[in-house]
């Protein structure tokens, strides 16, 4: 960690298996809104977890953090759990009134390989985020800071934005929102995306024709 406290009363749970790179670029690949249909609306996060960093997609697997609302001091430590490739999903209980992440930690994400960050909470420093390039969803934005007494955990399955977070399941984000994709269902999305992708093609091919010639 790069904060001197104690973390003993943040749960850590074994290491689990992540989706290769491969089957989330694969995914990544796609807009949110063609997997959520894909997936027949199925896994998408709630609305009010908003991208905070336009243009930004973010893509990779979950690593869960059950925060104390209010308090980062379990996004500290599970950032020492992270791997390249990661996303961290932090569960805050929707609650907004103090942000549980900002630059410093940004900065962290980015020295660990971690690909993006969605909070169901609040954040801060979103200048600094932005210009380091690291794709932020959040619920609400302050500029009140957190505390760091914990407790809390990290890869343990949590609840973010309406949904049920596996470590190690799939997660893409762009300007329209979040759709979670269990890891033991991403071949199959991947496998119904070409075909869905074609179709929304062919109308807008037709359409531009169409317009060509009136
Ligand atoms: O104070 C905090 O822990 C959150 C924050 O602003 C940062 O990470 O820069
Ligand atoms: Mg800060």
């Amino acid at each position: 960690m790069y904060i001197d406290a104690a973390a003993d009363n943040i749960r850590v749970s074994r290491p689990w298996a992540r989706p290769t790179a491969d089957l989330v670029n694969g995914l990544a690949a796609y807009p949110t809104a063609l997997i959520g249909d894909v997936r027949r609306r199925m896994g998408l996060m709630s609305s009010e977890i908003r991208c905070l960093t336009p243009g930004l997609r973010l893509a990779g697997s979950i690593l869960p953090i059950q925060i104390w609302e209010g308090d980062n001091l379990a996004i500290h430590r599970g950032l020492d759990e992270a791997q390249p490739g990661d996303v961290l999903v932090v569960a805050g209980n929707s609650v907004t009134g103090r942000s549980v992440f900002g630059g410093i930690l940004a900065e962290i994400c980015l020295a660990h390989g971690v690909k993006g960050v969605i909070v169901d909470g609040a954040v801060r420093d979103l200048e600094e985020t932005a210009r380091l390039g690291l794709p932020v969803f959040a619920r609400a934005v302050s500029p009140a800071g957190p505390s760091k007494n914990g407790p809390g955990t990290v890869g343990a399955p949590v609840a973010c934005g309406n949904m049920v977070c596996n470590p190690g399941d799939a997660v893409i984000g762009d300007d329209d929102g979040i759709i979670v994709v269990p890891a033991d269902e991403v071949e199959e999305t991947l496998a119904l995306l070409p075909a869905q992708q074609q179709a929304e093609t062919a109308i807008l091919n037709r359409l531009a024709a169409e317009r060509k010639q009136s």
